[in-house]
């Protein structure tokens, strides 16, 4: 079994109502075959958006699994643009590389460009997957392990205004999550949560937990207003000359400087650890720049959201400028064609045109830079230096690296 004149897979259709359990246990094997409790199942099965799910059939087997949520999407400037969430994606062990992945993504981006999203995003189990495709990485996360023994916190005035109570994670769902909500527009590459997703934060499947206590969670309080909350575990340990706990911090979300630095002042000093784990955190998250020492926190960088213009046009005009932009790129786009060509972007901190043009290329790259530099927290520059940009105006690439920069640099908040 595999592909056909056009790239597709005889087996590929849409899914079923009655397919899902079959399909998702094709997709659990792929990740190796854990399963998973009833809970976390039926969430997923709630959360899956059966007509934008793919499935391929070898008779009676399924062999490949892909979904694509409907999400929408901060981009700079603060638009909220519907996007497809790509996920869920795999091959069965005894199909894999006679194309049916391939076959997979050529039919969700026809797909995609046909529900008139003008973005597919997604988050890679491997990052040499999906370049090919035409994803480029565009954010980074912040993991980090923070020595507490040794690492201070100097927190801004007003600290001490702020309230840290203790609340049931599942109690105060709704609160939680109308905090966060007022956060989306603010930053580049959040998204807006559809109702459900919320349930993921607090579902604490065992599988997650490592040894450590189940989900825990504070909220952040001033003059009886929530403006902030923390969820985290506790692993203690013993060891013979005293308590070594950690820490394991699971999302920290604030309304404002003063609420944010008590929330990390409560987690830095709980008694009996001596370390705070952080992962998936955004690349400026503020506690970096209240510690007393950097380094034993151990910051690391990952890759996090892959992004990929399905429609260029489309998605280069729904972004802002921060700086004035005239600029003509030259697109390759050799998975989706329909991009290939020249576009004129003009654009500034009010709105943006990009059409298509038969002007000189000032700029040329392939559109994986352009969905690498589109949230702002990748530069075009350095990916020029890097010789995966090509300037062809002089001047033009400065301008262009200047004008899609993001204030705030862009985070994904969560997986999916
Ligand atoms: C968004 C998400 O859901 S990410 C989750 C992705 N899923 C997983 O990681 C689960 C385990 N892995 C799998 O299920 C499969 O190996 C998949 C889905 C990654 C690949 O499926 P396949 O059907 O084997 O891919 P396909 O045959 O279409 O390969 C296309 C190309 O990608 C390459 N490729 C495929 N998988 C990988 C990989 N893991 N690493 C590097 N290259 C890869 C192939 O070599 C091939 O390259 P070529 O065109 O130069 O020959």
């Amino acid at each position: 079994m595999g592909t056909d004149a056009n790239g597709l897979s005889p087996g590929l259709r849409v899914l079923r109502q009655d397919d899902w359990d079959t399909w998702y246990d094709t997709l659990l094997r792929g990740f190796g075959g854990v399963p998973e409790a009833a809970e976390e199942r039926e969430l997923w099965r709630a959360l899956t958006e059966i007509d934008r799910s793919l499935g391929i059939w070898d008779g009676d087997e399924c062999v490949g699994t892909a979904g694509a949520f409907s999400f929408r999407l901060t981009v700079p400037g603060g638009a909220s643009l519907p996007v497809a969430g790509v996920t869920m994606v795999s091959v069965a062990a005894t199909h894999r590389r006679r194309g049916l992945l391939t076959s997979m993504m050529r039919r969700q981006l026809d797909d995609v460009r046909a529900w008139g999203e003008p973005l597919a995003v997604l988050t890679a189990s491997e990052p040499a997957i999906y370049g090919r495709f035409g994803y480029g990485n565009a954010t980074l996360s912040l993991t980090a392990e923070i020595d507490t023994t040794r690492v201070g916190l100097s927190v801004p005035d007003g600290t001490d205004d702020v309230r840290v109570r203790y609340a049931v994670p599942a109690d105060v769902l709704d609160v939680c999550e109308a905090l966060y909500a007022r956060l989306v527009p603010a930053r580049p590459g959040m998204l807006a949560r559809r109702p459900g997703w919320e349930r993921l934060g607090v579902l604490d499947p065992e599988s997650e937990r490592a040894g450590a206590s189940p989900l825990q969670c504070v909220l952040a309080e001033r003059e009886g207003e929530t403006v902030g909350y923390a969820r985290f575990r506790v692993k203690p340990e013993w060891e013979l000359s005293g308590s070594n706990g950690t820490v394991a911090v699971e999302d920290v979300v604030a309304l404002d400087p003063a609420a944010d630095a008590a929330l990390w002042r409560f987690l830095f000093g709980i008694d009996l650890t001596s370390k705070v784990t952080v992962r998936g955190r955004p690349v400026d998250d503020a506690w970096l720049y209240l510690v007393s020492d950097q380094r034993r926190c151990h910051p690391r960088l990952r890759d996090s959201l892959y992004v990929r213009l399905v429609e260029v046009g489309a998605a280069l005009e729904a972004r802002t400028y921060q700086a004035p932009v005239d600029v003509v790129f030259e697109v390759e786009d050799a998975f989706c064609p329909w991009n290939a060509g020249r576009w004129r972007l003009s654009g500034d901190t009010k709105g943006a045109s990009c059409e298509r043009t038969a002007d000189a290329a000032d700029v040329a790259l392939t559109v994986r830079e352009l969905g690498a530099a589109y949230l702002g927290g990748v530069s075009l520059a350095a990916l020029a230096a890097a010789g995966r940009v090509r300037e062809i105006r002089p001047g033009a690439l400065a301008e262009a690296s200047l004008g899609f920069g993001s204030a705030v640099p862009p985070w994904l908040p969560h997986g999916f």
